[in-house]
Formats: C-alpha cells, structure tokens, sequence
C-alpha cells in the first residue's frame, strides 16, 4: 500500500491544467478497455501475444539454444518493437533498492524537487507545450544524464541533505542496465547479415554508459483519468529502452493494426523496446512503436527508464548491406529537430524527417 503523503510533494497539475480539463470531451473508451480487459496485451490471439524472453538461454549451455534465442530477441524486435525479459541478471534486492530510492526522491516537496538539479538531474513534470487536455501527461521526472552519476563527483546537494547514498545505488543499477542493454543491441546487431566490418559504426561502438540517460517517472493519482494520460503517446529517441516498472500498471504499445495492447506488470520481467535510432540504424527492420501510459485514477504509479544513447557527436548511420531507408544524422541534430517540432507542432516528428527520397 502507497502510504497518504502531504499534498506538497505533488505538483500542481490542476492549478494548471483546470481550464484545459473542465473543456474537454472524455479520452474515448480506447484507453482505459486493455488496462481492465486482459492485462496480458488485451488481446486473445496467442502468436499476438507480447513475448517474454528467457535471456538465461543466452548463457546456458547449447549452441541452439542460444540461437533460438537471439531469433526470439530479433523477431519480438521487428514485429512488436517491444518484449519483456526474465532472467536478465538482476537482483531483487538492487531493484528494490532503486525503487526505494526514486520513492524518496520524490517525496521531497515540489518546490524543492523543481528548484533545484538534484545530482545533476532536470526535473519536469506535465507538458509545457499542452494545448488541449489529450495532450497533458500527468506525471513527474527526473532526467539523469548518466556521465554525472557515474563521474563520482562530490555531491552537491542544495537542500543540505546527503545524497550520496542515491547517487551510489543509481550508479550501480545503471551500471547493470548499461551491460544488459549493451548485450541486447549487440545481440541485435549481429542479428542483422548486412553489417560487416568497416560499415557505420554499431549502437554499441558509438554510445557507452555514460551517454546514456536514466529517467525516474511517477505518476501520481490522478482525478481526471478519463481525460488525461500518465505521459501521451511517444516514440523514445534513442536506441532501446529498458523499463523497470511496478505492478500498478498503465503502460500501452500500439500495434500494427492501431490497437492500444496493454504490456502486463510482471514482478520478475523488465520490459524493453526499440527507439527510433534502432529503427533507423536497421533501416525499419527493428520497429520503434509509439507508447503511452494511461493514467491512474486509484493508484499512482513508479517507473525508470533507461535510455541507451549515443555521445551527441555521434553519427547515425544504417547497417549497410542495402540501401539506407534515412539520411544520416547526428544525435544531437536528432534532439534538436525533435524540440523544434514539439515547440512548433505540439508533437513529435520523428524519424519521417530523415527519409531519403
Ligand atoms: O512508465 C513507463 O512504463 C514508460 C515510460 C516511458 O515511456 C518513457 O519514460 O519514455
Ligand atoms: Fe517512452
């Protein structure tokens, strides 16, 4: 149970958003059906069902299986975009840990939370750029560029208070998801026959632990879930996410047919999915599907994302073999045309900005 906190840690959605939400039509049935319907994907057809992967096979013993493997990882990757993994190396103690961890972090008053760079975090929370109530997330963030957590530098701290212990035990769970993310992109990347050597560089080559990024979300309670989501429909900007989240659940992929399919809490599953530098460097092979997460009326909700990301110099090529499907870019003017877009449009372009004619 989620003990009753002080309002003041939460912030003020509705001083904000009031004029947004009291004139605005319901969100349509379509979100809230999955999450109460089958939780396993809300979707009955076995083959559609998002896979689970045993990446204790990648290890054990056995050529085949291992193959089999890899194949599971390459086709959830391409059909789904998305999967969960079981086996993937983690204690329940480390994951406990930094759960505990983002749970105190945000348990500091909202004022302090947006006052200040918390260990070298930004803090954000709604959408700045929300028009219409369809596109207000109702949650709150840290954003984490990893090089800061990892450098070990001297904690600073404005609220006084020592943080070196949440520095410590973000720096370790990072530590773990960069291995198992780099295992996952290396596993892909091989997958793919056109990349040999002396072709653009690998996910793998081009980002390392520190040019990666953590994000705490939380999603509180919300008294308007009908209206609003926990964050709108995105695709991620980078090139696989890996998320650790809790047993409330909320969290939707769209699937090719443009049904919203419900990715099921599983205490012993992490869930990962394709970001759009994967889609690009695969040439579409590897899908980067839009998300979101529907807002909870009952219950708030916990989760951490890492990302896996290139140095912002890094280039972003295909893996060759073929014709590319998009024009090569760097990371950085990646993130810029993605602001442009949100601060002009109110949404996300994307990868459709880079194909080639
Ligand atoms: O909270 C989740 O489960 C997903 C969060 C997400 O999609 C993101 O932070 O980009
Ligand atoms: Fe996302």
């Amino acid at each position: 149970m989620v003990k009753p906190r002080p309002t003041s840690d939460a912030p003020p959605f509705m001083d904000l958003y009031h004029d947004l939400i009291s004139g605005s039509c319901h969100n349509g049935g379509s979100a809230r059906t999955p999450l109460h319907g089958d939780v396993d994907g809300g979707c009955q057809r076995g083959e559609h069902k998002l896979p689970v992967i045993d990446l204790g096979d990648l290890t054990r013993a056995g050529e085949e299986t291992r193959r089999a493997c890899v194949a599971a990882i390459a086709k959830a990757s391409s059909e789904w975009g998305f999967f969960q993994v079981v086996n993937h190396g983690f204690s329940r103690e480390l994951l406990e840990e930094m759960r505990r961890v983002q749970v105190r972090l945000f348990e500091r008053t909202f004022d302090k939370k947006a006052g200040c760079g918390l260990l070298g975090s930004y803090y954000t929370w709604g959408t700045p750029t929300a028009t219409s109530a369809h596109q207000v997330s109702w949650s709150e963030r840290f954003h984490f560029p990893l090089a800061k957590i990892l450098a070990g530098d001297e904690v600073e701290d404005p609220g006084n208070e020592k943080l070196s212990y949440s520095r410590e035990v973000m720096g370790r769970f990072s530590g773990a998801v960069w291995e198992l993310a780099r295992e996952l992109v290396v596993v892909l990347t091989e997958n793919l026959q056109g990349h040999q050597a002396g072709r653009p560089s690998t996910p793998a080559e081009i980002c390392s632990g520190k040019t990666c990024f953590l994000r705490l979300n939380r999603y509180p309670r919300c008294p308007v879930s009908a209206k609003v989501m926990g964050i709108v429909s995105h695709t991620d900007s980078d090139f696989l996410t890996i998320v650790f989240q809790d047993q409330v659940g909320g969290l939707q992929l769209r699937n090719d047919d443009g049904e919203w399919v419900a990715v099921k809490p599983n205490p012993d599953a992490l869930v990962v999915n394709i970001g759009d530098l994967f889609q690009a460097w695969s040439n579409d092979v590897y899908k980067s599907v839009e998300h979101r997460v529907v807002a909870g009326g009952e219950t708030e909700r916990y989760s951490i994302a890492y990302f896996m990301c290139p140095a912002e110099d890094a280039v972003v090529g295909s893996c060759g073999g073929g014709p590319s499907t998009y024009r090569r870019f760097t990371f950085e003017e990646y993130r810029r045309q993605v602001a442009e877009d949100v601060k002009s449009n109110g949404q996300k372009v994307g990868l459709s900005n880079f194909l080639l004619p």
